[in-house]
């Protein structure tokens, strides 16, 4: 029961933007001659209109590069071009926690399993769907048919329907497979604080809220929190689109530079600013997942643009925010903690190189793992131990070897012994994607591969095997020192490193294995503080911040605790107290003044409120809204006589736990349209986060749980139940609460408005009509045996509706209450009704007469925005 919304012009703009990354019109080129070739995806493109010519799956640079980094066998390398121009096959994901979690699995067993079997058109693949086994608990599902066979084959259609629906309620997320892989190693528990730095489109943020939420009892919450952060504020819309769909109350979405994200930290246990120590001091995660930009190169089968677009320059431009979001993720981690980062690129310099200078940078502090022994049945392979740099043309094996003009742009940290790390930190000071790089390298890619063919690799069996503790750090692998000209063209005969952490840790995943994508994980560990001399080479690397701390820090002075007030905001009625100066303040600056603050504070949240305010109301608004321009303050909402009405009215149990986790998002208590609901984890974090001077730029959090309702039928309650918040609420709701007969509930669903009388159970409807006037809920008592213990059961179903003066109407939006009907068809053996019979305002006995509008006069603002019907937005969420 997860809620929704329209979608945004944003999402929709996200979507075009990524269906052009699969096929473009040429008109430049005749159709192409015959019917599915060998080609895959390129191949589907032509089935439905001729004219859309497909991608070359073909560009020399890429094969030139992969070859010489050796990240395949020489034997293998024909299977892995033929996988990478094979188009994906679909993988989705069930949600443990969804309420009819055990009827998709029914379902997707007992009758899609065999009802598609004679669709499977791969010679090597048996079944038309099934659960990929390294997935815990057969959630995760494989479909031998690409994305594109779903949207052309007639016989796919049901299915096909039944992925977007599912998809769309939250039920199932449709997700790349390797995608899914990076949240199982950071073994989450139901009470970690966990950070997704780089979390948007949020197909791994919600992968960590079903964990959470997984084994959780109905009306119970996790301890656990999940904050997730991008820098994009469209992506980070669809993120919250995404994560919406999940009933949780324990996420806050945050909008930062990964590489820049705040520190919340009070001074440590001081009396002055604390007396109260079991309250959160320090905001720091027991997991942090770590899933950083990159250029992607693993995602070639689902996006095949990138064949065009390929060039070896993409990663050596984003080594060193890659880093920088690493080193960050390792500083807000607790000690014990696991870090998991991640790419979907092949290129060792975003991937083998990044983890060495994480290693190089923490000393002991950080450990990589081996986890060889989980999730033993997902395929992988180690990471390499020697690889080469590619700039403009040239391999480079050390930094030694690069000319003196581009020392700046390839850093030592590139290279597998990373000799010289200490000069690139000038260079590192700010972080920026070297656009340089990629330009020249586009240039490169078009220019240089023909002239410069690479006919001798180096052997294969350097990179993926052996054991690297036993080499030397920056062993050569060659003895020949090439003159300039050598160096230029041949990768053969370059000198090459060797690095002596144990790369073979990292796992790298193949798309020949097992008919996947490619992606790279890596999984480590923080053993212990990292010490203030690794601090300062931090702050001094990452944060650009006053060199005077960074040496105060380098000479073992500590931390400095002088308060920077001119960085804090003070909050009304808040005591802001001592605050510990943070490398934050130096982020805080850097936001504020780098020019890029205002554009990025200019974040339209769907929450946002100021939407019921008019010109006079925004006037009213206290100066003082919070830390950042453009995003609504969160206000801890304590109306007494308010939440007073509430609780009386639907008779809430005095055992939920209602004070300290009701929130807006509106500083203008008498407007308040809609109240939240968090955690007690999320709770903490606002707290202090209010207490450190607003460091975090909140855009979304919690769980919509009320709605403000005016209405003509004179309900003694302003505020109406949201269908979001009710699978939460709906154990401690003991007033305007009915119970429904399998029959009576279809025909809600059905008809949408119902007169009293209408009711199949005439006592169910004089009941309803005994209700005060008001928003109400109604329950399905079939299947349970004891009515007072309904709620408790984690299948149980209801829906929020509207008590009128003659008659019930629903409360849900068009899209859930067609998912609902089918789903409670299906699951009591009902006829389901056929599309044409599912109209909102036709009485039951089958004549078209509308519902007395003017009696019910539910206010129009308060119906629920009804979710996005069509595919655009579930195919959007399907980004990696
Ligand atoms: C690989 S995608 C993340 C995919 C996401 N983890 C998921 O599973 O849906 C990388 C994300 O990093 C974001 N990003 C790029 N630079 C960033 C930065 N400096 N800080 C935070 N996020 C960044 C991008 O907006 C993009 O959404």
């Amino acid at each position: 029961m997860g809620g929704g919304r329209k979608r945004g012009r944003t999402q929709r703009r996200h979507f075009k933007q990524g269906r052009e990354n699969v096929w473009k019109h040429n008109p430049q080129r005749p159709p192409a001659a015959g019917g599915e070739g060998a080609e895959g995806g390129a191949a589907e493109g032509r089935e439905g209109n001729p004219s859309w010519q497909p991608f070359a799956t073909e560009n020399p640079a890429f094969e030139d590069y992969y070859k010489a980094q050796q990240i395949i066998p020489e034997g293998e390398w024909d299977d892995f071009m033929n996988m990478l121009r094979k188009p994906l096959p679909a993988t989705f994901r069930i949600n443990a926690s969804c309420q009819f979690y055990q009827d998709i699995c029914s379902q997707l067993e007992n009758d899609f399993r065999k009802s598609l079997e004679t669709e499977v058109s791969d010679e090597h693949e048996e079944d038309a769907i099934r659960p990929l086994p390294w997935y815990p608990g057969n959630l995760a599902w494989h479909l031998n048919f690409s994305r594109m066979q779903l949207r052309r084959n007639q016989a796919l259609e049901g299915f096909h329907e039944f992925l977007k629906r599912e998809n769309e309620v939250g039920n199932i997320t449709r997700q790349e497979a390797v995608s899914m892989v990076p949240p199982l190693f950071l073994n989450v528990q139901p009470d970690h604080h966990i950070l997704d730095m780089c979390a948007a489109p949020g197909s791994k943020t919600f992968q960590l809220l079903e964990m959470i939420h997984q084994s959780t009892k109905p009306g119970m919450l996790p301890n656990a929190l999940v904050v997730a952060n991008d820098v994009d504020v469209q992506r980070c819309n669809l993120l919250i689109h995404q994560t919406k769909r999940m009933c949780t109350a324990n996420l806050i979405v945050t909008n930062h530079e990964a590489q820049n994200f705040p520190g919340c930290n009070l001074a440590k246990f001081s009396s002055e600013t604390c007396t109260d120590e079991s309250k959160l001091q320090r905001l720091e995660f027991d997991r942090v997942l770590c899933d950083v930009p990159c250029s992607g190169d693993g995602t070639v089968r689902k996006a095949p643009d990138m064949w065009r677009k390929w060039n070896a320059g993409m990663g050596n431009g984003l080594h060193r925010l890659q880093v920088e979001i690493a080193m960050r993720g390792i500083g807000l981690l607790k000690v014990g903690g696991r870090i998991v980062y991640s790419t979907c690129s092949m290129n060792p310099v975003e991937n083998e190189a990044v983890v060495a200078e994480i290693l190089r940078r923490c000393g002991d502090s950080v450990e990589l793992l081996d986890v060889s022994n989980e999730l033993p049945e997902l395929v992988r392979r180690p990471g390499l131990s020697t690889w080469k740099v590619r700039d403009r043309g040239s391999w480079f094996g050390t930094h030694e070897d690069v000319p003196r003009y581009r020392k700046n742009v390839i850093s030592p940290s590139m290279f597998p012994s990373g000799k010289g790390t200490m000069d690139s930190h000038v260079a590192i000071g700010s972080v920026e994607i070297n656009t340089d790089v990629i330009d020249a390298d586009m240039k490169d890619s078009t220019n240089m591969v023909e002239g410069e063919q690479e006919t001798k690799t180096a052997s294969d069996d350097v990179n993926n095997g052996g054991d690297p503790n036993t080499e030397e750090t920056s062993k050569l692998e060659s003895n020949e020192v090439p003159n300039d000209s050598d160096k230029k063209s041949n990768s053969a005969s370059i000198r090459t490193e060797h690095s002596n952490f144990p790369l073979h840790r990292c796992m790298r995943i193949v798309p020949h294995d097992q008919n996947s994508g490619a992606f790279f994980i890596a999984v480590l560990q923080k053993i212990s503080p990292i010490n203030e001399n690794q601090e300062a080479e931090l702050i001094k690397g990452e944060h650009n911040i006053s060199k005077d701390r960074a040496e105060k820090l380098e000479k073992g002075l500590g931390s400095d605790k002088v308060p920077h007030k001119e960085n804090t905001v003070q909050q009304q009625g808040v005591d802001d107290g001592n605050v510990m100066d943070e490398q934050q303040n130096g982020d805080v600056d850097n936001e504020t003044s780098n020019g890029k603050s205002s554009e990025e504070a200019k974040v339209i949240v769907n929450e946002a409120e100021n939407d019921q305010a008019g010109p006079r109301d925004r006037r009213r608004k206290p100066q003082n809204q919070g830390r950042w321009r453009g995003v609504d303050p969160v206000i801890f909402f304590k109306d007494e006589a308010t939440i007073r009405s509430i609780v009386s009215f639907y008779g809430i149990k005095d055992t939920f736990p209602l004070e300290g986790h009701l929130v807006t998002r509106n500083p203008d208590a008498g407007h308040v349209k809609r109240i939240y609901y968090v955690s007690k984890s999320v709770q903490e974090v606002l707290e202090l986060n209010v207490k450190v001077g607003e460091r975090l730029k909140i855009t979304s959090l919690g769980l919509k749980i009320f709605e403000r309702q005016s209405s003509k039928d004179g309900s003694p309650c302003t505020f109406r139940l949201s269908s979001e918040g009710l699978p939460l609420l709906l154990p401690y709701i003991t007033k305007q609460i009915l119970y429904a007969s399998a029959i009576d509930f279809q025909h809600l669903l059905q008809y949408r408005t119902i007169k009293f009388p209408d009711f199949v159970d005439a006592k169910f409807g004089e009941e309803a009509s005994a209700l005060l006037p008001g928003c109400c809920v109604v329950v399905l008592w079939e299947g349970h045996q004891n009515i007072d213990s309904i709620a408790m059961d984690p299948s149980a179903i209801a829906i929020v509706c509207w008590k009128g003066k003659t008659n019930l109407c629903v409360m849900v939006s068009p899209l859930d209450g067609k998912e609902l009907l089918e789903r409670i068809c299906l699951r009591y053996g009902l006829k389901i009704p056929k599309a044409d019979d599912v109209k909102p305002s036709m009485k039951i006995d089958g004549s078209d007469e509308q519902p007395d509008l003017s009696t019910e006069a539910v206010d129009p603002e308060a119906v629920p925005e009804s979710k996005a019907s069509d595919m655009e937005i579930a195919d959007a969420k399907e980004v990696e």
